[in-house]
């Protein structure tokens, strides 16, 4: 069962901690004449306080002591739902001074620590924060530059999902995935779960036979037939692109140096859709920069992956919501693609700086979209963008702390403040520089700052520097100078600009939208003068444009009635068409469209559909208990952030057991 405790409640919880144990003495522990830990309570009392100086969200201490490198040794136990193992830790002394090494762990089992020559060390692992998890603390030797944690998950991790066969497509095999982004990393190995530390990882992991293991890093010397299988991440990255799955699992080539994943019956659906990657991916080059990864291939997950796409380096990690038949959602790839720069090679040093990674990718990927389909296309999509960022200020309310681009994550989870806010904030701050510099200057800077920052963690300071560095000679280095940089990075709501979009594309959904206005306002004359003509040559993100358009009109149920019989819009499953349709009816209050729209939202377990349903239906009374039974009924088959997440937008709190 998954349970639910609001961040904000844990300091009154906090205030009632006592510090339990002191029985042992650490010198004793430290010398390795005890092979014992501590569960230490946390004796923290009021508000959590940022855990370290580097990260808000992370209790490691890369200043004093660094992970330079992770290889995991692990077996994964279908039955028990956990990953059991070593991870072995290269350490760096930053501080010569430095006698521990503090990493992050969230319901995990650590059984025993030692160092490269087998002498045990000690640690102490204090009790968790909430979402935080504990705080690992590992005594070190003078000579020690390798720690060796044995240690196992917990069937609860928050980053791993565990899918029997009934859940999956196939049927047949149970399935194992992770996601890691942004700090759940710890709850699949004893990690310094913060952005600002990068490093290479290898893994060797077992699994029962016919199943295959998959993960953010080149396969190496893959030996199905004894279920062992072997990778290696070279290029240094954070602990969040640590991605694993494991399952019945095929591929089919896509381009030179890209497979699609999934299981086998999803398989070939999933190659045609994602045709485009190669040319996604040349045009990403052209803009960027050399792809550094070596493969780029896409996994096609079950359908209770929380996200659209994550940026798993080596390997995108995909909703199957994208197979719409038409390759029409492939810029969720096309997204995925950029963060190959922008967030794995450039990286936010911690989530405060999230846009860094987000709204550059979104920049990005509309500038493939742009390349590969035209300018048209490509300032269509930004409309889009600005769409989603006018829906999220007035969901999250403009006063909202996380409706800066630059938010304060002290005590907040970051999960809580995820939203569209960095994606579109970030992207629309620099299409408005892209404006004052011009769009040819703007990309060869974004060139150099790519170049320039590759491999590192920076903040928003860094990029601030490097482009007003890169720009002071410019002829428009004046009104750079002029660009109001508080109110960009830390006001809150709308952005103090918005761009002179080309909208062209959006024309004829404005059309339609105003034939509807117009008719609903005449009294809705009958016949109804709309017919399936209207959208015929419209692509989806037009059907969907048009849909936002008149969600925005608050229209009576029964013009939505009308609507259906003129576009039998219920038996579109486009995903991105199928979300605005249903919230459209649930805005108009047509009950009979309840059960499909939650059909909908329980079938799969994208946050970006499932959650707005709920919270449609959650302001809709008579239908708020429905909605809350779906929830109860549905929570074990979604992975823990969507059940998290749903829980809130519902108002319901649980507690642990
Ligand atoms: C200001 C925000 C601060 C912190 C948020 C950081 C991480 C949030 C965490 O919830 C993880 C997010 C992972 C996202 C992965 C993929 C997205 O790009 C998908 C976007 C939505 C979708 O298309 O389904
Ligand atoms: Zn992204």
């Amino acid at each position: 069962m998954y349970h639910v405790l609001p961040i904000r409640n844990f300091s009154i919880y906090l205030g009632a901690i006592v510090v339990l144990s002191s029985i042992v003495a650490w010198s004793a522990l430290s010398q390795g004449v005890l092979t014992l830990c501590f569960l230490k309570e946390n004796s923290m009392a009021g508000p959590i306080p940022r855990l370290s100086p580097g990260d808000p969200n992370s209790y490691s201490r890369p200043d004093l002591v660094k992970v330079t490198k992770i290889d995991l040794d692990l077996d994964v136990d279908f039955d028990r739902h956990i990953l059991f193992g070593t991870a072995s830790l290269d350490i760096q002394r930053i501080n010569s001074t430095a006698d521990s090494l503090v990493l992050d762990a969230k319901d995990l089992t650590i059984k025993q620590v030692k160092d490269e020559v087998g002498s045990i060390l000690a640690h102490t692992l204090d009790v968790p924060l909430g979402s935080f998890g504990s705080k690992l603390t590992i005594a070190l030797k003078i000579t020690s530059a390798t720690v060796v944690i044995e240690y196992e998950t917990s069937p609860n991790a928050t980053g791993l999902q565990w899918l029997n066969p009934q859940q999956t497509s196939g049927k047949t095999h149970p399935f194992l995935f992770s996601q890691c982004e942004a700090i759940h990393c710890r709850s699949v190995l004893p990690c310094q779960d913060t952005p600002a530390v990068k490093a290479p990882y290898t893994a060797t992991v077992r699994v029962p036979k016919e199943i295959v293991v998959l993960m953010s890093a080149q396969r190496k010397n893959v030996s199905e037939t004894e279920g062992v299988y072997k990778f290696e991440q070279s290029v240094p990255i954070p602990a969040y692109l640590i991605a694993i799955v494991a399952g019945k699992l095929d591929s089919r080539v896509i381009g030179d140096r890209s497979r699609v994943w999934a299981e086998p019956d999803v398989v070939e659906k999933a190659a045609y859709e994602f045709a485009e990657t190669d040319d996604f991916l040349k045009a990403a080059e052209s803009l960027a920069g050399p792809y550094v990864w070596g493969n780029y291939d896409i996994l096609v997950l079950p359908p209770s992956f929380p996200f659209g796409g994550m940026e798993n380096p080596c390997l995108t990690f995909a909703t199957p919501t994208l197979l719409a038949g038409d390759r029409s959602l492939t810029f969720v790839i096309a997204h995925e693609i950029a963060h190959s720069w922008t967030g794995n090679l450039v990286t936010n040093a911690n989530f405060e700086h999230f846009w860094l990674n987000e709204g550059f990718t979104v920049f990005l990927e509309r500038k493939i979209n742009g390349r590969l389909y035209g300018e048209q296309s490509r300032q269509f999509a930004a409309i889009g963008g600005w769409n989603d960022l006018e829906e999220v200020v007035n969901t999250l309310g403009a006063d909202n702390e996380f409706t800066k681009l630059n938010p304060d994550l002290t005590g907040s989870d970051p999960d809580d403040a995820f939203s569209s806010i960095p994606y579109e904030k970030g992207s629309v701050f620099l299409w408005y520089l892209s404006d004052i510099v011009g769009n040819e200057d703007f990309e060869e800077w974004l060139k150099t700052y790519i170049k320039h920052f590759q491999y590192q963690s920076i903040q928003t300071e860094d990029f601030k520097t490097h482009l007003l560095n890169y720009f002071k000679d410019h002829r428009m280095a004046d009104k750079l100078d002029q660009v109001e940089w508080d109110t960009w990075l830390h006001g809150k709501g709308l952005p103090p600009y918005k761009p002179s979009y080309d909208y062209t594309l959006a024309e004829a959904c404005t059309a339609l939208k105003n034939r509807w206005v117009d008719w609903i306002k005449d009294g809705m004359p009958q016949p109804a003068p709309f017919s399936p003509l209207d959208i015929r040559k419209f692509s989806s993100m037009q059907v969907v444009e048009f849909l936002v358009q008149i969600f925005a009109e608050n229209i009576p149920e029964e013009a939505i009635k009308q609507m259906e019989k003129a576009y039998a819009l219920n038996d579109n499953h486009n995903s991105e068409i199928r979300l605005r349709w249903m919230r459209l009816c649930i805005q108009g209050r047509w009950k009979e469209q309840v059960s499909p729209a939650l059909d909908y939202a329980t079938s799969q377990g994208r946050m970006k559909f499932v959650r707005p349903i709920f919270r449609d239906l959650y302001g809709w009374e008579e239908m708020r208990q429905k909605a809350i039974d779906a929830y109860y009924a549905h929570k074990d088959q979604w992975m823990y952030m969507t059940a998290y997440a749903v829980a809130k937008d519902l108002h319901l709190e649980e507690k642990k057991d």
